[in-house]
């Protein structure tokens, strides 16, 4: 189905599917996405926490296809709305899955909010299936805070709405390489990247 040195991402999520291009690429992996493969089934997400969710992409993905792969779920945990939106992230303003209607709904909610009181983080749970053997999840965070409005330009989803601690800037005034050595999927894939070799299609059969 692939070359030696690719792996299956186990996801349709554009923004997502650049920055596995981008963050596999020092390890000399290509990354294929199920934007590949069009017939690719849409996993339920019926889990109550990201890792659950990761785990039900990632083994449903790798079952129908006989082949290893990796799922992320990830999403946005506002304190002030309890930890909304959560695992509901790319759905919070509706099944339409529309970014500037999410970030609407966030910055409508939080109105009110001063700023010492918006404190949120990025959550990623990356799941690596590989067929025969024990699913490995691992967990990744980006702690920050909701901004009062839209910031800078790059990254996806909530990114221009999200301040970076780290940083001192939003997200999405980030370059991608920048995002991408702090963000919540970058810290969790640097706990997988010891499997890496186990992870290369073909490797592990
Ligand atoms: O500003 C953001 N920067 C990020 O780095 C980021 N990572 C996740 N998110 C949000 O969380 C949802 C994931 O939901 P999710 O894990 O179910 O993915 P998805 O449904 O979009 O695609 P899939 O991977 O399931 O196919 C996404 O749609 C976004 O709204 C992000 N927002
Ligand atoms: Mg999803």
């Amino acid at each position: 189905m692939s070359d030696s040195n690719t792996i299956i991402i186990a996801t349709k999520n554009k923004g997502k599917a650049k920055e596995f291009v981008q963050m596999f690429a020092p390890y000399g992996v290509e990354v294929k996405t199920l934007l590949d493969f069009p017939d690719a089934p849409d996993i339920e997400e019926t889990g109550k926490t990201f890792a659950e969710n990761a785990i039900l992409k990632a083994e449903g993905i790798s079952k129908t296809m006989n082949t290893i792969a990796i799922a992320d779920d990830s999403g946005l945990a506002i304190d002030a709305l309890n930890g909304r939106p959560g695992i509901y992230s790319a759905r919070y303003a509706g099944e339409q899955k529309d970014d500037e209607a999410n970030m609407d709904k966030v910055l409508a909610e939080l109105i009110d909010v001063p700023g010492e009181d918006r404190s949120a983080r990025f959550h990623c749970a990356l799941a690596a299936a590989i067929p025969g053997k024990e699913t490995v999840t691992v967990e990744g965070t980006c702690e920050g805070s909701i901004l009062l409005e839209r910031t800078g330009t790059n990254g996806f989803g909530y990114d221009p709405i999200f301040f970076v601690k780290e940083k001192g800037v939003a997200m999405a005034e980030l370059s991608s390489e920048e995002k991408n050595q702090i963000s919540h999927r970058a810290n969790a894939l640097k706990k997988l990247s010891g499997m890496i070799g186990q992870l290369i299609e073909g490797d592990a059969r």
